[in-house]
C-alpha cells in the first residue's frame, strides 16, 4: 500500500524525556516506533502500563514533538496540532460551566459556524449519540456514560478524519463499557473514518478492531507483534468474545504481550519502591 493512503503514519519515532529521578539523564520512553492507520482502518495499540501508548498517541496528534522520526498525515508531514485527527481520552474533557450541548458546539462555532447552524448540527449528533432532550444538562447531571457519549459527539460532530482515543472507556462500568463500545463501531462503519485507539484490555482492542499492535515493555518500547483480526463485522463486542476465532487471536497475542505484561508490572514496582 502506498504511503499517500495511510490516513496516519509514524516513521521511526523515538521519544526520550528527561528522567524524573536524575535531572541530566535521559530517558527513552518509545524507540524506533513505526506504525500506520489505513484511511478507514480500525487499529488498536495494545501494551503494558507505563510502556509510552498515550505518549504514540499524543505524537499523533501533535500534542508532542519526537525526538527523531516523522509523522505524516495523509502523505503530508505533521507540523504542530494534527488538525485532521479528533481525540478522546480517558480524562474528561468537558467544560462543566458549560451544557452538554454548548460542549458539543463549541467546537463547531470555534470553526466558524453561525451559532443556528452550530445549534442545529450539535442537537443531530447528540440525538445520535443517545442523548435526545439531555443538551441542557451541565456535565455533573449526566452519568458517566453519559458524560462520554457528550464528549463522543464532540468529537465527532467536527467531522475529523481520523479518531485518537486514548483509554476511553476505562472509568465505565462492563455493561456501559460494552454499550460504548458498539455505538462506537456503529458510528465508525458508517463513517469510516481511521482510527488509533489505546487501550490495556486486549479484549476491547480485539473485539473493536481490524489491527491489533502489540508494544513491548518500555523503556524503549517498540512494537513486537501486529495482529490482522478477521473477524466478520458488524459485530457486537460482547457477542465476538466467544467466537471460535475471538478466542484464537486472543491466545496468540496474550502468547506476545504476557510476558511484556510481566516486565511492565515488575518496574512498577520498582518505580514505587
Ligand atoms: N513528560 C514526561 N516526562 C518524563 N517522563 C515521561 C513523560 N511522559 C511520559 N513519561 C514516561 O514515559 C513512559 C511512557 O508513558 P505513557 O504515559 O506514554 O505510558 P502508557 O503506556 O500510556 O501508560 P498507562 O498504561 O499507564 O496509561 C512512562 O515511563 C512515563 O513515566
Amino acid at each position: 500500500m502506498s504511503a499517500a493512503l495511510h490516513a496516519l503514519e509514524l516513521q521511526d519515532i523515538t521519544v526520550t524525556f528527561r528522567s524524573r529521578e536524575e535531572r541530566d539523564a535521559r530517558y527513552t520512553a518509545v524507540a524506533a516506533t513505526s506504525l500506520h492507520v489505513a484511511a478507514g482502518e480500525f487499529v488498536s495499540v495494545v501494551g503494558p502500563t507505563g510502556c509510552g501508548k498515550s505518549t504514540l498517541l499524543n505524537i499523533a496528534a501533535g500534542l508532542l514533538e519526537p525526538s527523531s522520526g516523522h509523522v505524516r498525515v495523509f502523505g503530508e508531514p505533521l507540523a504542530g496540532i494534527n488538525r485532521r485527527a479528533g481525540y478522546m481520552f480517558q480524562s474528561e474533557a468537558l467544560m462543566p460551566w458549560r451544557s452538554a450541548l454548548d460542549n458539543v458546539m463549541v467546537g463547531l462555532q470555534y470553526r466558524g459556524l453561525p451559532d443556528a447552524e452550530a445549534r442545529a448540527q450539535a442537537e443531530a449528533w447528540l440525538a445520535r449519540v443517545g442523548l435526545a432532550g439531555f443538551g441542557d444538562r451541565y456535565p455533573h447531571q449526566l452519568s458517566g456514560g453519559m458524560r462520554k457519549r457528550t464528549a463522543l459527539a464532540q468529537v465527532l460532530a467536527l467531522d475529523p478524519d481520523i479518531i485518537l482515543m486514548d483509554e476511553p472507556f476505562s472509568a465505565l462500568d462492563i455493561q456501559t463499557r460494552q454499550l460504548m463500545e458498539n455505538e462506537v463501531l456503529d458510528l465508525w462503519a458508517a463513517k469510516r473514518k481511521a482510527v488509533l485507539f489505546i487501550t490495556h484490555d486486549l479484549d476491547e482492542a480485539i473485539a473493536m478492531s481490524d489491527r491489533v499492535v502489540v508494544l513491548s515493555a518500555g523503556p524503549a518500547t517498540h512494537p513486537i507483534g501486529e495482529f490482522t483480526i478477521d473477524l466478520p463485522r458488524p459485530r457486537d463486542v460482547a457477542e465476538v468474545r466467544m467466537h471460535p476465532r475471538f478466542v484464537e487471536l486472543h491466545a496468540s497475542i496474550w502468547a506476545v504481550l504476557r510476558d511484556e505484561v510481566l516486565k511492565g508490572y515488575a518496574q512498577q514496582l520498582r518505580k514505587a519502591a
